[in-house]
């Protein structure tokens, strides 16, 4: 009921002049057919009864029912289409300012909360126009229903009573069905969405040449039949089984209709009931049947609905998964330090630790550089940085300043970064540069700019409409000789892009590269380096990699494992402490002193060839004891192995931080 209240009311937001005119037409709608029956018997029994009065204007007054009925139809198909549309717009941007009101990305990365998301998708698509075409298909049933049933009481009470009691159970087992059919929905959103998934696989660019490779194409058809034929066994134990139970409601109103029916032929005989009441008796019963198979329909519909709909409205009260402060303090400049004190964080509560007391502390102005074995939590950490996270316990004080004390997209302003898994965006070249600072994307002197740092403007403008090419397979856009338009760059250029767009917030305080270098050469990385310190000497920089050579002219070199800072210092400091760091730096020369042809070298293990060649060539003739890659050196030769997840209980337990109420790592 609240559901049905809520969509209406947000149909009536939506254009209350629409459905005002449609809810109006359709009462009417539903009051004709009463009218044309109680008019057709009026004439029979002019027709019959001798001097029972002029026939033309009951004749007239029947045309215009017999012609209202005919216009309603499409009037009302056409209000109902304006409802729709109006709805349509208003629901897709009440949906989208749900999902972006929650400012972090904690709710995004739970299955169970994508599972609701995508119920949500579904019922703001259709279940605010069933709910308001079947409450109002279901008003107009009713008045048909109610012209009907009073014409059936006033002929024979007893027979009117008994229609209105079937009318009840019938009622019943449609709310049932529509209810079982809304639980179907929510019990196979995951299988639907697996389905999907395995769907896309055989279609998307990212995945397709692996699955032709590897002859996956059965492989995922057969996992998505799989998980199509549970929603489909699913759905159709739920209609078999409302088949069965409205079976019985249709043969006891069909007995009624048919005893009613011998009843008024009988009456009519003995001279009880005219020729005129006799029509309208069973048209009006006839109708009955009809009314109560529409409106138990539309109310099953329109129950379905309001199920569904529950899920987009309760889309809006998902609690934030940041802590927002009441009254956000203004973000200052950074002017001092960025600091992580004592920081613990988990995804979720009962998931291992991946970061265990963290205190790491980044002065304005210098470069730090990050670097640990694979899964020690460094990119979590950059999101922690951004605010995409919240620590579970501890503080990052941005100047003294909690950064839970400041409005996530405020402090997001102030900080760009490249992250591991960047966006390639179908979007036109600058495009894919400008929305890294939204408001300049239109300045085409700072888009090429930031390319430039970025060293891809050459070949931004080389492509066939320059900085307007489509950089996309999936979308197609006409050109001026109506051809489509679409082009692609390479994974080192892609990355050059997403460094030129966090270079469009060339203002930034905190500049983040998290593995800057994966997809590009040992020279564009320097390259990379030196712009970003022309465009912006002063930023604080953080820089994540596992190629060292591109952290050994760092401020400061910071080595994470086992959730913690465990080494930090210049290069040459963290050489001669001969920990971690240095072993790995050790093991790269040893690397790239291996022979040629030896079948890759301890450095190199899982290197594509490309990259190793960037290594093993360029590096090594830049710097003859060029350091090692952590991510493939490190792990075979005793370096620390990734955090490991031990049991919650086997973990220290974080010391209280005073004065914060942050999630308990017990919960
Ligand atoms: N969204 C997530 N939900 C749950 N666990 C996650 C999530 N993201 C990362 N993890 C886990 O956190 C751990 C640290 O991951 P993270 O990406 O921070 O490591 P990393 O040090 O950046 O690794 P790499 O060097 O491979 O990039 C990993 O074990 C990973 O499985």
């Amino acid at each position: 009921m609240r559901s049905a209240a809520a969509a209406f009311a947000l149909a009536w937001r939506a254009g209350p002049a629409v459905v005002a005119a449609y809810v109006t037409v359709s009462v009417v709608a539903g009051l004709l057919p009463t009218a044309a029956a109680l008019l057709v018997s009026s004439l029979l029994d002019r027709l019959t009864t001798p001097g029972g009065g002029s026939l033309t204007p009951v004749a007239l007054l029947l045309v215009a029912a017999t012609l209202g009925t005919q216009l309603t139809t499409p009037a009302s198909e056409f209000l109902r289409g304006e409802s729709t549309r109006a709805l349509r717009v208003r629901v897709q941007g009440e949906m989208l300012d749900g999902v972006n009101r929650l400012p972090g990305m904690r709710h995004f990365e739970d299955p169970a909360f994508q599972d609701r998301l995508r119920l949500a998708q579904q019922a703001a698509g259709n279940a605010p126009d069933l709910l308001v075409g079947s409450v109002v298909s279901g008003l107009q049933a009713a008045v048909l229903l109610a012209g009907f049933l009073i014409t059936v009481f006033v002929i024979n009470p007893v027979l009117g009573a008994v229609t209105v009691l079937l009318a009840v159970p019938a009622l019943r087992t449609q709310l049932a069905a529509g209810r079982r059919r809304a639980e179907v929905l929510r019990d196979t959103m995951g299988n639907s969405r697996r389905e999907m998934f395995y769907g896309s696989l055989l279609s998307d660019t990212d995945t397709l040449k692996e699955v032709r490779l590897f002859n996956l194409q059965r492989y995922f058809t057969d996992r998505a039949a799989a998980e199509l034929r549970t929603v489909v066994r699913a759905e159709r134990g739920t209609d078999l089984r409302n088949l069965r139970e409205r079976v019985p409601d249709l043969l006891l109103g069909a007995a009624v209709f048919g005893a009613g029916l011998l009843w008024a032929v009988r009456a009519a005989g003995r001279g009880e009931l005219t020729v005129g009441d006799l029509s309208v008796f069973v048209t009006a019963t006839a109708g009955i049947q009809r009314g109560v198979a529409q409106l138990a329909s539309t109310t099953a519909t329109a129950y379905q609905a309001a199920l569904t709909f529950t899920y987009f409205r309760t889309l809006r009260d998902v609690p934030p998964d940041l802590e927002l402060a009441e009254r956000p303090r203004p973000v200052p400049a950074l002017a001092g330090r960025l600091e992580l004190r004592d920081v613990w964080f988990r995804y979720s509560p009962g998931s291992p630790w991946i970061l265990r007391g963290v205190d790491l502390s980044l002065g304005a102005g210098e470069v730090t550089a990050l670097v640990g074995v694979n899964g020690t939590g460094k990119s979590t950490l950059v999101k922690l940085l951004c605010r995409l996270y919240e620590p579970t316990r501890g503080r990052i004080l941005w100047d003294g300043a909690d950064l839970r004390d400041f409005d996530p997209a405020e402090l997001r302003e102030r900080v760009a970064a490249v992250f591991q898994d960047y966006g390639r965006y179908d979007l036109t070249a600058g495009e894919n540069i400008g929305i890294g600072r939204v408001g300049d994307a239109g300045r085409e002197d700072l888009v090429a700019e930031a390319a430039a740092a970025a060293g891809v403007h050459p070949r931004l403008s080389r492509l066939g409409q320059g900085y307007g090419t489509l950089l996309s397979r999936i979308f197609a856009s006409a050109g001026a000789a109506g051809a489509a338009v679409g082009e692609l760059l390479s994974g080192g250029e892609w990355q050059r892009v997403a460094v030129a767009r966090a270079f469009m917030r060339r203002d930034a305080d905190l500049m983040i590269l998290d593995e800057p270098s994966s997809g590009l050469d040992a020279a564009a990385e320097q390259e990379i380096h030196d712009s970003l310190r022309t465009l912006r000497a002063e930023a604080t920089v953080l820089v994540i990699s596992h190629r060292l050579s591109t952290v050994r002219d760092a401020d400061r070199i910071v080595v994470l494992g086992e959730g913690r800072i465990t080494e930090s210092g210049t290069h040459d400091e963290l050489i001669a402490l001969d920990g971690t760091y240095a072993r790995l730096f050790r093991l790269q020369s040893a690397g790239y002193a291996a022979p040629e042809g030896a079948g890759g070298t301890p450095g190199d293990g899982g290197r594509t060839a490309p990259e190793r060649k960037d290594v093993a060539g360029a590096e090594a003739v830049a710097e003859p004891e060029g350091p090692p890659d952590m991510k493939s050196g490190a792990e075979p030769v005793g370096v620390p192995e990734p955090v490991t997840t031990p049991e919650p209980v086997a973990v220290p337990e974080p010391a209280t931080v005073p004065g914060r109420a942050e999630g308990h790592p017990h919960r």
